[in-house]
């Protein structure tokens, strides 16, 4: 299969079989990407503890796997000189911490979604929040069945910018229980799991006599594929350093 005629020579895959990972597979091939699936159930792919003696200088490794797993794909790709786009969410405050020193290294993309949507919505978010001081802000995010982690790394973004626009840290009120009254300060957070749904995310607004709701919703895993490939076309020849999806939109 021939290259693209821009950004990495090759697309190494990691968590090949994975839900994102088939999905960046099809991408590629759509693309003309040359391919290394890495994969730890996948016998036609080459396992994580080979992957130091596969890399080679004009791959970009894109992770869409768990944090234990990724931690262990970015260092080796760091040690490699191979830049990385990580997709995978989350992570403790030690994985943030390795991600930052791969970043010294390497180039490294990170986002917690790759759809473009997404951006907007951020940008969206707070921009009604600075508009709207004294509102009660409530976010809500559904994801397919199979999702481990809670809130969603998507969820947390839009949670910062709210922060960053009230200028304050509001308290993260997960849920509500008995008696348990609305307080200042407070931002509400609501995770559902069900089905086979691609990601829903919601921000609600509310004074006493309107309410702003904001909501992006994911019809499929190929926009995030698309956004990530993006991001490895882009991020091939760069600097190292800690880069942001929104760098190259
Ligand atoms: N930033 C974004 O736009 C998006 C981010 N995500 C994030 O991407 C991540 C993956 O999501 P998804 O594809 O749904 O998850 P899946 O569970 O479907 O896939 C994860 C894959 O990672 C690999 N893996 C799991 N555990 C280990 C391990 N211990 N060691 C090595 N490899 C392991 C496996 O692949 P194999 O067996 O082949 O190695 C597994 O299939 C999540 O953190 C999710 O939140 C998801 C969608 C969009
Ligand atoms: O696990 C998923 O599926 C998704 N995870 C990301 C997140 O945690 O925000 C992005 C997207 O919502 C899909």
């Amino acid at each position: 299969m021939p290259g693209a005629e821009l950004g990495p020579d090759r697309v190494v895959v990691t968590g090949a079989t994975g839900r994102m990972g088939e999905e960046l597979l099809a991408a590629c091939e759509e693309r003309g990407h040359d391919v290394l699936a890495v994969s730890e159930s996948d016998d036609d792919a080459i396992s994580g503890a080979d992957l130091a003696d596969h890399l080679e200088p004009g791959d970009v490794l894109v992770d869409f796997t768990l944090p234990e797993a990724s931690l262990g794909y970015v260092e080796t790709a760091a040690d490699a000189g191979v830049p990385v786009v990580i997709g995978t969410t989350g992570y403790d405050g030690a994985g943030e911490a390795s991600i930052e020193e791969a970043a010294e290294q390497v180039p490294v993309l990170r986002a917690s979604n790759f759809a473009r949507g997404i951006q907007a919505l951020l940008g969206a978010v707070r921009e009604a929040v600075a508009a709207l001081p004294g509102y009660d802000v409530e976010v809500t995010e559904t994801h397919h069945n199979g999702k481990r982690d809670a809130p969603s790394g998507t969820a947390l973004s839009i949670l910062d910018g709210i922060d960053d626009a009230r200028g304050d840290e509001l308290d993260r009120k997960y849920g509500r229980e008995g008696v348990d009254p609305r307080e200042d300060g407070e931002v509400g957070v609501h995770v559902r799991r069900a089905g086979g749904i691609k990601g829903e995310h919601e921000v609600l607004l509310a004074g006493n006599e309107e309410v702003l709701t904001l909501t992006h919703r994911a019809e499929s895993r190929g926009v995030f594929a698309a956004g990530a490939l993006d991001a490895a076309e882009w991020l091939a020849g760069r600097e190292a350093g800690l880069y942001a999806f929104e760098d190259l939109i």
